[in-house]
């Protein structure tokens, strides 16, 4: 897989991924979790802005890779957890081609797996998401971003 399928950005702010966080939060408020599953790296932050709301205190971690940028390669497990998930809420930012979130499904099974953004291929494997995104979009998350000067147009137009 790589870069080609993609065509658009969606570019998300730290504003606005805390706003998409807490909307979701208001659709887990009945439930009551032993604790949160966060999917390193990307699932850290949504994690721990969830912790907050519902007021979980005890987080573990699964450690994944496959994404070098763009680019998906193998998918790499570094580190799993001791139980499948019963009573657990399992957050990750997003679900993409749905492979990460598959093969962590299949580690826990019986977890309540959410997302803030899902792209259509990804979204059957997840319980809950906030929203979706187009398959062909890449979602520029706030901590892959900073802040940067831009030109004045009149000066652009210049060169
Ligand atoms: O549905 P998929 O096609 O599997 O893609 C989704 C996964 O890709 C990204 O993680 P990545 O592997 O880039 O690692 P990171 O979370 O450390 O950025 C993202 O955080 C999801 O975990
Ligand atoms: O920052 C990211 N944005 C995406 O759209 C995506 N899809 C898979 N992995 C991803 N990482
Ligand atoms: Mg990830």
């Amino acid at each position: 897989m790589s870069t080609h399928r993609y065509h658009q950005h969606f570019t998300v702010s730290w504003d606005q991924l805390h706003r998409d966080v807490r909307e979701l939060c208001h659709r887990l408020i009945e439930r009551d979790f032993k604790g949160i599953v966060a999917i390193t790296r990307g699932g850290l932050i949504p994690a721990a802005l969830i912790a907050r709301e519902l007021d979980v205190r005890l987080i573990d971690t699964v450690c994944i890779k496959s994404y070098d940028h763009m680019e998906q390669g193998g998918l790499e497990v570094l580190k799993g957890v001791d139980h499948q998930g019963e009573g657990w809420l399992l957050v990750d930012d997003l679900v993409d081609t749905g492979r990460t979130a598959k093969a962590v499904r299949e580690m826990l099974p019986n977890a309540h797996f959410v997302t803030i953004y899902a792209k259509p291929d990804g979204k059957p494997l997840v319980d809950q998401y906030l929203t979706e995104v187009a398959q062909d979009c890449w979602i520029q998350f706030p901590w892959d971003m900073g802040v940067a000067y831009v030109e004045p147009l009149v000066d652009q137009a210049k060169r």
